[in-house]
């Protein structure tokens, strides 16, 4: 199937083909008025691995809240160099510009495949199409990128050891956060061979973006995403019944926190849902690493944190077996947590 950024640049498009239109209801509207810059959680990095104690509490405190009330924050002071991020956002757009011929190279069929460019989401189940195509690797436990374009593969491995770094430091934060130990989650997932994904979405201009869609409302399978964008705002998270959109700090990150998160805290923290809305100007690039626990790790809320009032919601299931069920149920049912709810 041609790419969304091959058929914008193939015909001088003033509406879009009709598999494109998303339809929407009333509560796909409903945008949140106040003053978000106010009101979605900021945590500072630099706090959390700072050595005054009660600067690290304090800290540790807010991304609880944070993970419990949104399940999602920007993190701002992270220490990953704006020159590397920066790369990646090049590289990424030298990777799209590709011919659609260099690209077909790449085009993996089935989940797990370690290197997969498309479009849409997941088009054998979905009725509509997105406008964005993507490019998803599988970097850890092994590592694999593309070779073309020469270069964008180390400049991949390097970033991504660097957002595990981050991700780590935030997981012992979350796991203190829930009254465990520092390495609970680090231990119980297994995260020495956990598993990476880095994802490129790739979003063209859209002469119709009332009716497009560039990712549907969806969550995340894994534990905590880190999120970055090329300064071109479109991801809108759900808060309170409400679509928020999210204008972050320049060279910041936006974390959400995934379904293996839900089922680990037994459900304290929700794995938030979002969605990316596109625009008619520019092409939006976003970049993601998604951090979850290694594939044959069997997920259960962690036995700490199931009491009388928090009895186990969620039955156990491999990572793998997770991701294979989350694939194969078309985003605008029930949420794939619901299958596995107790
Ligand atoms: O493009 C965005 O802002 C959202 C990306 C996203 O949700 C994903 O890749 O899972
Ligand atoms: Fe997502």
């Amino acid at each position: 199937m041609l790419s969304v950024k091959g058929l914008v640049e193939s015909h001088c498009l003033s509406s879009i083909p009709s598999k494109f239109v998303c339809p929407k209801t009333p509560e796909d509207s409903m945008l949140c008025e106040s003053d978000i810059n106010n009101i979605i959680p900021t945590i500072d990095f630099s706090h959390l691995i700072s050595s005054n104690p009660n600067q690290t509490s304090k800290a540790i405190q807010q991304l609880g809240l944070a993970c419990r009330d949104w399940g999602f924050f920007m993190l701002i002071n992270h220490g990953v160099a704006e020159t590397l991020r920066n790369e990646v956002v090049k590289g990424s757009q030298r990777f799209f510009d590709l011919t659609e011929e260099e690209k077909k190279e790449y085009a993996g069929r089935d989940l797990l495949d370690p290197i997969r460019c498309g479009t849409s989401f997941n088009p054998s189940v979905e009725k509509n199409l997105f406008w964005r195509d993507y490019l998803k690797l599988q970097v850890h436990p092994h590592f694999h990128a593309p070779t073309n374009p020469p270069g964008f593969s180390e400049i991949i491995e390097k970033y991504c050891e660097k957002s595990r770094g981050v991700v780590e430091v935030l997981l012992k934060g979350i796991s203190r956060s829930l009254g465990l130990e520092e390495n609970y989650i680090d231990e119980k997932m297994n995260l020495e061979s956990g598993s990476q994904v880095f994802v490129v979405n790739y979003y063209p201009p859209c002469p119709k973006p009332e009716l497009a869609m560039g990712l549907p409302a969806h969550t995340d399978h894994g534990l905590l995403t880190l999120l970055m964008q090329n300064q071109i705002g479109g991801l809108q998270v759900q808060h309170n019944g409400e679509w928020v959109p999210v204008n972050p700090p320049p060279n910041s990150y936006l974390v959400n926190t995934g379904d293996q998160m839900e089922v680990l805290s037994n459900g304290r923290y929700k794995s938030v849902v979002h969605r990316a809305v596109v625009n008619k100007k520019a092409v939006r690039i976003s970049i993601g690493t998604a951090h979850g626990p290694s594939l044959d790790t069997c997920i259960h809320p962690a036995s700490d944190l199931i009491t009388h009032d928090y009895p186990p919601a969620y039955r156990a299931i491999t990572y793998k077996d997770y991701m294979f069920l989350k694939q194969s149920n078309p985003l605008d049912t029930k949420s794939c947590l619901d299958l596995i709810r107790i």
